[in-house]
């Protein structure tokens, strides 16, 4: 467990003092993938580089399990750093080593005897999925081929915590997909604990479980990543969730639905994660005899389940129309008329 307690950091500069971070509190479950969503300047790279001692806060404490990473220097920290992996937005890997031995490299430092070195690495590149590559040198390699080896050099020593610095932002949308399904694997895998800081929130929705918002150095919002996209509570909050959805493109939609569904009631279904498995919509036309169309819908899945609305066309009789949002209010789907 990772445990920030009234953590700040303030760097003095020429032009005065810059309160990086401002008394941050809050813990990170072992096994978790937590991440970290903030605008430039928010604080999320100064926050993440104290984790491993980077950086040394102003004031407060960070407890790493039973270390107080924030209060250990020389030989200690190189040790409990030893326990923190950490990849980087670019890749920050040696070039004129080849794969195997930019993935080496953590090894030889921490004096571990070559045989066992080399069985290590051929674990890890097995791991990270580039058999094959391993006397290949970076500059020949793809971004995200260059980022697994960025990982597989951060497990090297079998680390507790791998911490993530916009590691996908340099990459195209497909190899960002798959460097984030490999970090899910890891996770699952060797339940490892990941911190990553991002400013994508489709980075957060796919592979989080809880996600803290920075804005000016403070967390405005933390919780679990289903509930803060369904009840954002910040404007910066909504500003991030709407990256991920496409619920700014609403209102456009339903004006065009009125226009070209001139019959029946036109309503947006919004479901949350305890329903969407469950087979709605069929129940609701067995059940009450009322055709109904769908005519536009967004799902959207995040790690502890899914949720997004539908907008529905229903044509019947009035009383089964009314017995039908009866049944939804009843089972908890939220019916939002938009034209009755
Ligand atoms: N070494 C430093 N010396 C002085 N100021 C710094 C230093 N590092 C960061 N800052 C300042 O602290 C604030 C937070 O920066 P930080 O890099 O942590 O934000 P960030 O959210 O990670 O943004 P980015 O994504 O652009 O890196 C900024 O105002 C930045 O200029």
């Amino acid at each position: 467990m990772i445990k920030l307690e009234n953590v700040s950091k303030t760097f003095q500069t020429r032009n005065g003092a810059v309160d990086a971070v401002k008394n941050v509190s809050f813990e990170i479950e072992t096994g978790e993938i937590f991440g970290i969503i903030g605008y430039s300047g928010a604080g999320k790279s100064t926050l993440i580089r104290m984790f491993n001692g980077l950086e040394t806060p102003t004031a407060g404490n960070i407890q790493l399990n039973d270390i107080a990473i924030s209060n250990i220097q020389g030989a200690d920290l190189r040790k409990a750093r030893q326990k923190i992996g950490m990849i980087f937005q670019h890749f920050n890997l040696l070039w004129s080593r080849t794969v195997a031995e930019n993935i080496a490299f953590p090894l030889e430092i921490a004096g571990v005897k070559k045989a066992e070195r080399e069985r290590r690495v051929a674990e890890l590149i097995h791991l990270v999925g580039l058999d094959g590559r391993d006397k290949s040198y970076p500059a020949q390699l793809s971004g995200g081929q260059k980022q697994r080896v960025g990982i597989a050099r951060a497990l090297a020593n079998d680390p507790d915590v791998l911490l993530c610095d916009e590691a996908t932002s340099a990459l195209d949308p497909q190899t960002t997909s798959e460097v984030l399904n490999l970090l899910t694997d890891i996770n699952k895998r060797l339940g490892l604990t990941i911190i990553l800081i991002t400013h994508e929130m489709p980075v957060i929705r796919k592979i989080c479980n809880r996600v803290a918002v920075m804005e000016g150095g403070k967390v405005v919002e933390l919780g679990e990543v289903l509930t803060v996209f369904q009840t954002p509570q910040q404007e910066i909050t909504r500003r991030f969730v709407s990256q991920a959805t496409d619920d700014t493109q609403t209102a456009e939609i339903e004006q065009m639905l009125i226009e070209t569904y001139p019959t029946g009631l036109l309503a947006r279904l919004v479901f949350t994660a305890s329903q969407t498995t469950q087979p709605v919509i069929t129940d609701l036309a067995k059940k009450f005899d009322i055709d109904i169309s769908i005519l536009h819908g967004s799902m959207t899945q995040t790690r502890n389940g899914a949720y997004g609305f539908l907008f529905i066309q229903l044509v019947g009789a009035e009383a089964n129309i009314a017995a039908t949002k009866a049944y939804l209010a009843e089972i908890d789907v939220r019916m939002e008329v938009i034209r009755a």
